[in-house]
């Protein structure tokens, strides 16, 4: 990781003016942030739903606290540096505690937040059933985060997830809400159509993200179509963990089943591979030229 001297908030603002629209992409952990890094991505996301299912084992639903996302945080931003866009829930609490998680964040490295409309007892935006606070309470807690920021370019993003409750009308008029307490973008939850991303965009002038999450209600458009539609960020929170999960299953159950892991090896990573994006060989260089009279 190289040091930066924009802070994080001002590298995902730069992101963002030269990239059209913005990919994000979910890094579940340090290793795969540092192979975003890598293969060319401008910034990454620390998926809410992805710290509750692959740290601690729960579903998203609102069980993990923010010591537990910073925990993440901290990993990520250690060994990787790409703006980091993390999932704050609600925001864990009322005015005092937003003000608090948005501290912690930036101290923590994070370049952006998102925090939703959802009462505290949250679920994943594309699941049914979801319940929203008023638009004031909602006011409140952005005001609160906006008015806890230290740096001005740290990114705080509102999420509404109001589309699926109360349609498309009243999604865009708290999203307008929201702006005006002070979010520098949109997340609009589970909307569907470009008749849909086209009125939040044309509605608002911030920029708006769309959320490409796989096996929910969106379905999986292309960054061309969604950036001609306003779309300014493209989100995938969880492709590669659920990639990840897949080819784990099928090397425990191929062991299980064979005897041996013959049968997925070309599946695997090599050991040349983990060691390349680690830059393995120039630890190793420095250990031997650091130490080199001991042998
Ligand atoms: C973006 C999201 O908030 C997340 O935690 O990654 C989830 C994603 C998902 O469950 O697919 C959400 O959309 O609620
Ligand atoms: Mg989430």
């Amino acid at each position: 990781m190289t040091k930066q001297s924009h802070s994080p908030g001002k590298r995902f603002r730069e992101a963002l003016a030269n990239n059209h629209p913005l990919q994000i992409v979910g890094t579940i952990n340090a290793y795969t942030a540092i192979m975003a890094e890598k293969i060319g991505h401008q910034a990454i996301y620390l998926s809410g739903g992805g710290v509750a299912n692959a740290s601690y084992g729960l579903p998203d639903l609102g069980m993990t606290s923010l010591n537990d996302v910073l925990a993440d945080v901290q990993r990520i931003t250690a060994a990787s540096s790409l703006p980091l866009l993390v999932d704050i829930d609600t925001g864990w609490g009322g005015a005092f505690n937003i003000a608090k998680t948005i501290r912690d964040m930036e101290k923590s490295g994070a370049a952006a937040v998102h925090m939703e409309d959802q009462v505290a007892q949250k679920r994943c935006g594309h699941r049914p059933n979801k319940e929203i606070v008023s638009t004031q309470e909602m006011v409140d807690r952005i005001k609160s985060a906006v008015d806890a920021r230290t740096d001005p370019d740290f990114f705080i993003m509102a999420r509404t997830d109001a589309f699926a409750q109360e349609g498309l009308e009243k999604a865009i008029e708290r999203a307008r809400a929201y702006v005006e307490a002070g979010a520098d973008g949109i997340f609009a939850e589970a909307i569907q159509t470009q008749a849909h991303y086209e009125a939040f965009a044309q509605a608002l002038d911030v920029p708006i993200l769309a959320n490409i999450t796989e096996f929910g209600k969106t379905e999986l458009w292309n960054k061309a179509q969604l950036g001609q539609w306003g779309a300014a960020m493209v989100l995938y929170p969880l492709s590669a963990f659920r990639a990840m999960n897949k080819a784990a299953e099928n090397v425990y159950q191929s062991i299980l089943e064979t005897g041996d892991q013959k049968a997925v090896l070309d599946t695997m990573q090599t050991r040349m591979e983990l060691y390349d994006y680690l830059g393995y060989h120039e630890y190793e260089q420095k250990l031997d030229s650091l130490f080199a009279d001991k042998k």
